[in-house]
């Protein structure tokens, strides 16, 4: 099927990947989960794993970030059968929106009622720690507040309403269930809650941008998730999005600290196991809590 670039996430050419995808999979996924940069390790936890390529699955986009795999997985977790994008896309990369956000509507065509997005973040919060999991209360999108967002262009009433609203993009009960999750596991300590602001990158702020931002009351800065969080709230999935604090940002003119993707990633290593205890946990509490829907 040829379409333009940003035709990619209409409900014909998602459903081709979804129907593809249908076929091949052992069973229908509940629970997507994308993988943030260093963090894809989650994805080789799963158990009775089916991987694809992305390159293999129709109309899928290639990645092209160290730490981000490019591969779908279809699996459990916690008895809670899961798909887990270990690689995401950036509009940095040269991806339009839909392209970013295309791998969510296949995922709300193959049935997926939760996406989970987790993300490498700079943290602004001058009370966060490097290594802090910071489940995202809230978002800054500067692509949306400066016109860019993904649901621009014509509304397909398929997948949403033309007018979709976000006070509620991170859902509270969500958030509550991850929040026992880390009290449960003795993760409090390294815990925190915070609004998430995204800029399109790919370099990273200058010391006067991490300033606005904090201003602005971000506690956290990071380069995806925002758009894949709200194309997936226009197809009606629950979101709960998770950040790892890799780096500090840098607030002052005489620190010699300077944000590099090396650092990103092996922190990210570090705490990925942690993530996924947490993960884990969480989607074994949502087993309950479903089960008795
Ligand atoms: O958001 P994820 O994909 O986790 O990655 C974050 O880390 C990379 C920069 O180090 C950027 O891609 C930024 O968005
Ligand atoms: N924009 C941005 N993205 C990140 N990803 C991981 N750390 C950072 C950061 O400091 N800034």
């Amino acid at each position: 099927m040829a379409y333009a670039e940003e035709d990619r996430n209409s409900y014909e050419v998602c459903k081709e990947a979804a129907d593809w995808l249908r076929a091949r999979a052992a069973r229908r996924p509940r629970i997507a989960i994308v993988c943030g940069s260093g963090l894809g390790a989650l994805a080789d936890v799963l158990d009775s794993r089916t991987a694809f390529l992305y390159e293999d699955i129709p109309h899928f986009p290639r990645s092209s970030v160290s730490g981000h795999v490019g591969r779908l997985v279809f699996g459990e977790l916690n008895g809670q059968p899961c798909v887990c994008m270990q690689g995401r896309f950036h509009s940095y990369e040269g991806h339009s929106l839909s392209t970013v956000t295309f791998p969510i509507r296949v995922f709300f065509l193959l049935g997926v009622e939760i996406l989970i997005v987790t993300n490498a973040a700079g943290g602004l919060n001058p009370h966060f720690q490097v290594g802090d999991i910071m489940f995202i209360r809230d978002h800054i999108s500067l692509f949306g507040l400066g016109g860019q967002n993904p649901l621009r262009g014509p509304n397909d009433e398929r997948f949403g309403v033309r007018f979709p609203c976000m006070s509620d993009a991170y859902e509270q009960d969500l958030l509550s269930l991850a929040m026992e999750s880390a009290q449960e596991l003795g993760f409090l300590s390294f815990t925190r809650e915070g609004v998430y602001c995204l800029q399109a990158g790919p370099s990273y702020e200058t010391i006067a941008e991490c300033r606005l931002l904090q201003a602005l009351g971000a506690d956290a800065v990071g380069m995806s998730s925002v758009p894949e969080v709200i194309v997936a709230r226009h197809c009606g999935l629950r979101v709960l999005g998770i950040s790892l604090i890799t780096n500090k940002a840098v607030m002052s003119y005489s620190s010699q600290e300077k944000a590099n993707h090396e650092e990103v990633l092996r922190v990210s290593v570090l705490r990925a196991e942690a993530l996924q205890k947490l993960i884990s946990h969480l989607l074994g509490k949502l087993g309950e809590s479903t089960n008795s829907l």
